[in-house]
């Protein structure tokens, strides 16, 4: 993803008060982690930027991805993944049928194909036919990951995404999406209150509020 994305001049505004200001640039496979207080306005951001944005905030500013102006697309067409906490999964779906969520197109062969080896890539071989409710929340969180990357984006956000992981596996399933998003290019935003993913990502910081 080359130029990567970039944040200009974002400003949004809640019941006629300033909530959060940003100007900020994320390069190809880097991390900018953003901080602040609860209320700060964190979610917030990342809603603009999906372009899910509740209509009671004001906004204005442009979204860059890959040089492009992404800011007045609907959702769907933005080519932003986004990873939550608690990796929701569908429940009435197997977790093959999670993954094949994303895809369009190809025969059922090769959709098949790309639901094994995205499984395998994460060490969930054979897991296609198991509900969800069965997972671990590592294992989750992986099929999350996976399904994000299947719908193909061109940037990735994470609003408290190891949260709900213990320490082992929250540094086992950072450090996974940090490799995934260098190795594809992609520039992430990383929302969180734990010094230790800050301190992974590596990259800028910002703090809101
Ligand atoms: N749909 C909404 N309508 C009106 N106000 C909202 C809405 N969603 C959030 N808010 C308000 O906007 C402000 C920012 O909320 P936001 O969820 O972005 O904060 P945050 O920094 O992500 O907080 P936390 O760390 O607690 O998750 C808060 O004052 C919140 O009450």
């Amino acid at each position: 993803m080359a130029d990567g994305l970039r944040l200009d001049g974002i400003a949004i505004d809640l019941a006629g008060e300033p909530l959060l200001r940003i100007d900020a640039e994320v390069g190809p496979g880097e991390v900018l982690t953003v901080m602040g207080r609860s209320g700060a306005g964190k979610s917030t951001l990342l809603a603009y930027l999906t372009g899910t944005l509740a209509p009671t905030f004001e906004a204005r500013g442009r979204i860059l991805l890959g040089g492009r102006d992404i800011t007045c697309l609907s959702p769907d067409r933005r080519r932003i993944g986004i990873l939550f906490q608690d990796a929701l999964l569908f429940p009435h779906l197997s977790v093959g049928g999670n993954l094949g969520f994303g895809l369009r197109g190809g025969s059922r062969r090769t959709r098949r194909d790309r639901i094994d080896a995205a499984l395998a890539e994460v060490g969930l071989e054979g897991f296609a036919e198991r509900d969800p409710a069965t997972l671990s929340g590592g294992q989750r969180a992986r099929v999350a990951l996976q399904r994000m990357l299947l719908s193909d984006p061109h940037a990735l956000l994470l609003d408290e995404a190891f949260s709900g992981l213990d320490t082992d596996r929250r540094d086992r399933t950072r450090t996974m999406v940090f490799e995934t998003a260098r190795r594809r290019a992609l520039p992430v935003i990383m929302v969180t209150h734990d010094e230790a993913d800050a301190k992974a990502a590596g990259g800028a910081r910002i703090q809101l509020g």
